[in-house]
This record gives structure tokens, C-alpha cells and sequence, in this order.
């Protein structure tokens, strides 16, 4: 599955809805047992999720972009196929979420790429199922000074603390994912052992989790600071 959504892959309603689909079809597919996650633009693997759509917008379209971030999460992090991303750009925030959904990171190895879980950045506090996959990836105490921070890695960074499983030259990042990962094994049930408890957790507080964001979102001081964080990124560009 190659994401081209330009001009950085980031996640919109619309995308996540597309994403779900193929995932959906790919896995009632029973002649497909895996799935890479790749990205078909240049320097980015996903900017993450689509911050537009949480900037003035009205609180019952939130919760259904909030919904479809849920529901992209659920469907990769309990995957029956073997999942890998191919990691070819940065990947920042929604992004770093969707590569830790995979069973195994494959990164290309330019420290001028980034990913980690950079929400604290834009004023936000990371839902707490984003800070369970990261848990569950690389370790408690890692995770805590990560969130604290709004970490970035570079690769060297991402591989040192288990962000990432490996990392090839740029240019292979493709091949490798397509044949070097002896160290994924079709799932059975020790992936579903692994992953039940985290998805029971948001499954049985989804309505909740959606509640809140809704309401997080929309006060103003947050959408205070989401406008200020754009106004920088705007600027970042010139
Ligand atoms: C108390 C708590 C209670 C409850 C808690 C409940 C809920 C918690 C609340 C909220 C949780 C929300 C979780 C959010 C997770 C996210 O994923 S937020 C998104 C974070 N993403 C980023 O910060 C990435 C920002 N982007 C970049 O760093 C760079 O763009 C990137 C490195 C990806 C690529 O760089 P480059 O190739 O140089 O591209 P540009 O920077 O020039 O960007 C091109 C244009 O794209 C626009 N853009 C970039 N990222 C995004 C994005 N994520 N969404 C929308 N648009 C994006 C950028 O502004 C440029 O636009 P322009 O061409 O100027 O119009």
C-alpha cells in the first residue's frame, strides 16, 4: 500500500476512509498474507494526521475524523496479515502511530528524516492508545521522556531506541521490505496475545476517547495554539 496523498501524505478524512477500505479488501483477501506500508512521495512517509481537519471545524465533523483515526488504528494494530513499514521520508506524530501499527520498522537511513510522536509540540497531549503502541513498541521509560519532549528521532536515533527495526540505504528501502524480514513470521496467536489488550482498551472507551477529543479540540485556547503551529510551519517553508 503506497500513500499518495500530496503534498505530504497527511491524514484526512477522506485518506483515513481510503486507507480502511484497502486495508479492509486486503485483508478479507485470502491469497494475501502481507501488507507494506510505503509512501509514493518523496521525503515524507506521512506528516501525520491532516491538521486542517482539526482547525475550525464543527464538533460533529471532528468526531468523524476522530472515528476514522480510530478505526485506521484498529484495523492495522489488529491485522491478521504480516504488516511492515517501509519508511522513506519523515514521519511525524499520526504518521510514527501508523509505522508502529506494523510488526516491523524498515527506515532509510538520512538523518535528515525524522519520527517520533511530536504532539506535545503543537500544545496537544497524545491520546492515550498513541501512548500504549508506543509502549508496547519501545518501553515504558522511553516513552515517557519521548511524550514529555515531543521527541524526534533521526533513524541512528529511532533504531538506538527500538522506534525502528532496521535501516537500509534510501534507495532500498523497497527491496528489503520485500525480502529481509525473516524476523516476521506470519501472525498467529502470539501477535493477537500481544495486541488484544491495547485494542480492547480503546475499543471499550471509543465512544469516550471521541468525546474528548471532540472537546479538547474545539476550546479555544487549543485551536489557539493548532493556528499558531500552522502560522509556523507556513513560515517554516519561506
Ligand atoms: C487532556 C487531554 C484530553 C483528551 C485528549 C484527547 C485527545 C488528544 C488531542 C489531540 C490529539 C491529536 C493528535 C494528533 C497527532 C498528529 O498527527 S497531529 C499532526 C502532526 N504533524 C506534524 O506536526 C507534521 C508537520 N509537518 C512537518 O513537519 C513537515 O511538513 C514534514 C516534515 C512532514 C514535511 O516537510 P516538507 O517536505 O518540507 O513539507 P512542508 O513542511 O513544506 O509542508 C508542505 C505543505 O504541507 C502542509 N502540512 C505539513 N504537515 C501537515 C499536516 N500534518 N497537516 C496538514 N498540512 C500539513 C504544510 O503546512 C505545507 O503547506 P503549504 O504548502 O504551506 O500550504
Amino acid at each position: 500500500m503506497s500513500l499518495q496523498n500530496p503534498p505530504v501524505n497527511s491524514l484526512s478524512l477522506e485518506f483515513l476512509t481510503d486507507i480502511c477500505i484497502s486495508v479492509e479488501k486486503l485483508e478479507m483477501d485470502k491469497t494475501c498474507r502481507g501488507l507494506i506500508i510505503t509512501s509514493s512521495l518523496p521525503k515524507v512517509f506521512s506528516a501525520g494526521l491532516d491538521i486542517m481537519e482539526m482547525y475550525g471545524k464543527s464538533p460533529e465533523r471532528c468526531g468523524e475524523f476522530w472515528r476514522a483515526v480510530q478505526e485506521m488504528w484498529l484495523k492495522l494494530y489488529g491485522s491478521n496479515m504480516v504488516t511492515i513499514a517501509a519508511i522513506n521520508g519523515s514521519s511525524p506524530a499520526g504518521g510514527c502511530l501508523m509505522s508502529m501499527t506494523c510488526d516491523y520498522r524498515i527506515m532509510a537511513d538520512n538523518p535528515r528524516y525524522s519520527i517520533g510522536l511530536n504532539e506535545t509540540q503543537l500544545g496537544i497531549v497524545a491520546p492515550f492508545w498513541f501512548k500504549d503502541t508506543m509502549t508496547n513498541t519501545v518501553g515504558h521509560r522511553t516513552t515517557e521522556l519521548s511524550l514529555q519532549l515531543g521527541q524526534m528521532y533521526n533513524p541512528a536515533e529511532a533504531l538506538k531506541i527500538g522506534l525502528v527495526d532496521q535501516l537500509v540505504p534510501e534507495d532500498q528501502v523497497s527491496h528489503y521490505s520485500h525480502t529481509n524480514h525473516d524476523q516476521v513470521t506470519t501472525p498467529d496467536r502470539s501477535k493477537s496475545m500481544m495486541r488484544k489488550p491495547t485494542i480492547d482498551k480503546l475499543t471499550s472507551k471509543r465512544e469516550a476517547d471521541i468525546q474528548n477529543f471532540v472537546s479538547f479540540i474545539t476550546k479555544d485556547s487549543i485551536q489557539k495554539s493548532i493556528g499558531m503551529y500552522l502560522e509556523m510551519l507556513k513560515k517554516r517553508k519561506r
